[in-house]
């Protein structure tokens, strides 16, 4: 059992009633179990797959779910990175192996299922790419039409070609995202399409099963759980989840929820770093990590609650140490992200290379994306493949080896 409740005034809603933010006082809403009333044990959840319907007891969706068989993303020991940062406990959860390459598949499972649940004909979304990849996928599953807004130009290849060859009908604002995100809550709030933003509630709560996976997967609960941060959903969803498991009696501790944005779109960084009671929005936000480049995040209400109440911080990263990183863990780990995912492990060596993180702490990193979204920055950073003549001299001759 669950409701629909404000995170301001208190005041409760039911389960259907189709509103993104609070009616009596315009915050945010979050979706109360009645966490007494669930009857699960992680006994009975460790013998299911590990995915995001692993943790169904305290998932809003009643119905068989629209499901492409999203979460259960591996995490990795980076050895050779935390070596090199001399941090000997450092992982990072690469949800870029979600269906379709991000993280927003575990929101929209639950999302799209949830507009089913509702009775909704169609969704929609504003976008940087990742959100519109994926609920365009995820309406596809569902049989229900979607409409995307994405900021046009600035919105990575990869991603362009999902939401279209997955059928949403793609619309390309000049303007940028924050603009596009208040012009899809006017035309959901206006025309009853069911709006699929991180500003919806129930498409938060699939999100918040990357944090319960990290638990499952490393055994306990790490110290310290780095996200990038855009729109602010990822890090607020987490932060709830675990949570509730903390008052479930699974976990008795929650780890340090630590944001790291980019320098040219920081205003969570700016809210943690001066104490600022709201996040204050950066009118012009710039990043190479299009992904992150958010200057008005949704949900900087809960993310500042989220970074306060477990005594972690916030960050940002200059571009070229994104890209940087995004170079290390792809040659030096294997693992291949977009920029924006790159953040969260750049961040992580800034805070250690400034004192203000313990060596010891076990770091979970959240590596939101794939490589092959964002091919166009991976192609303007490495050197382009020598072209030779079909002969096996020329093969050895690059190769500078002798017949
Ligand atoms: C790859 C990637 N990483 C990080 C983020 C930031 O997540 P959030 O908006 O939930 O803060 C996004 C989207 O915003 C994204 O697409
Ligand atoms: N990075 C996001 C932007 C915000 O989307 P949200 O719905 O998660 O707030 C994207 O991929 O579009």
């Amino acid at each position: 059992m669950y409701h629909l409740a404000c995170i301001h005034c208190g005041a409760e809603y039911a389960p259907g009633e189709i509103i993104y933010t609070c009616p009596k006082c315009g915050h945010l809403l979050t979706v109360d179990y009645d966490l007494d009333a669930i009857n699960v044990s992680r006994e009975a959840w460790n013998r299911r797959p590990i995915s995001v319907w692993r943790y169904r007891e305290i998932l809003p969706v009643t119905i068989p779910p629209v499901t492409l068989q999203e979460g259960g993303t591996p995490l990795y020991h980076l050895e050779r990175l935390g070596a090199e940062m001399g941090l000997p406990h450092l992982y990072a959860k690469h949800e870029g192996m979600n269906p379709t390459g991000s993280f927003k598949d575990r929101g929209m499972t639950v999302g799209v299922s949830m507009a089913v649940q509702l009775g909704m004909k169609s969704v929609a979304c504003a976008s940087t790419g990742n959100t519109s990849a994926s609920l365009a996928a995820y309406a596809a599953k569902g049989g229900i039409p979607a409409v995307v807004l994405l900021p046009a130009g600035k919105v990575a290849l990869g991603k362009v070609a999902q939401a279209l060859m997955h059928g949403a009908k793609v619309i390309a604002v000049r303007g940028n995202f924050d603009r596009s995100l208040e012009m899809v809550r006017d035309l959901c709030l206006k025309h009853g399409i069911y709006l699929l933003n991180s500003v919806n509630p129930y498409r938060l709560e699939g999100q918040k099963t990357i944090g319960f996976e990290a638990v499952d997967q490393l055994g306990d609960v790490p110290d310290r759980l780095v996200l990038p941060v855009g729109n602010a959903g990822n890090i607020s969803a987490v932060y709830k989840g675990l949570r509730e498991l903390e008052t479930l009696g699974f976990i008795d501790r929650l780890p340090m929820m630590t944001g790291i944005q980019a320098a040219g779109s920081q205003p969570l960084v700016q809210a943690i770093q001066g104490s600022l009671p709201a996040v204050v929005p950066e009118a012009n936000p710039e990043t190479v990590a299009t992904a992150i480049r958010i200057g008005a995040p949704v949900n900087g209400e809960k993310a500042l609650i989220a970074i306060r109440e477990t005594g972690g911080t916030a960050a940002s990263v200059t571009d070229e140490e994104i890209l940087a990183m995004q170079r290390d863990l792809a040659q030096k780990e294997g693992i291949g992200v977009e920029p924006a995912s790159a953040a969260s492990v750049a961040g992580i060596k800034k805070l250690v290379e400034e004192g203000r993180i313990d060596r010891d702490e076990r770091i979970v990193c959240v590596v939101t994306g794939h490589l092959l979204k964002d091919p166009e920055t991976v192609i303007r950073q490495c050197p382009p493949p020598i072209e030779i003549d079909a002969t096996e001299q020329a093969l050895l001759s690059v190769l500078h080896l002798s017949s």
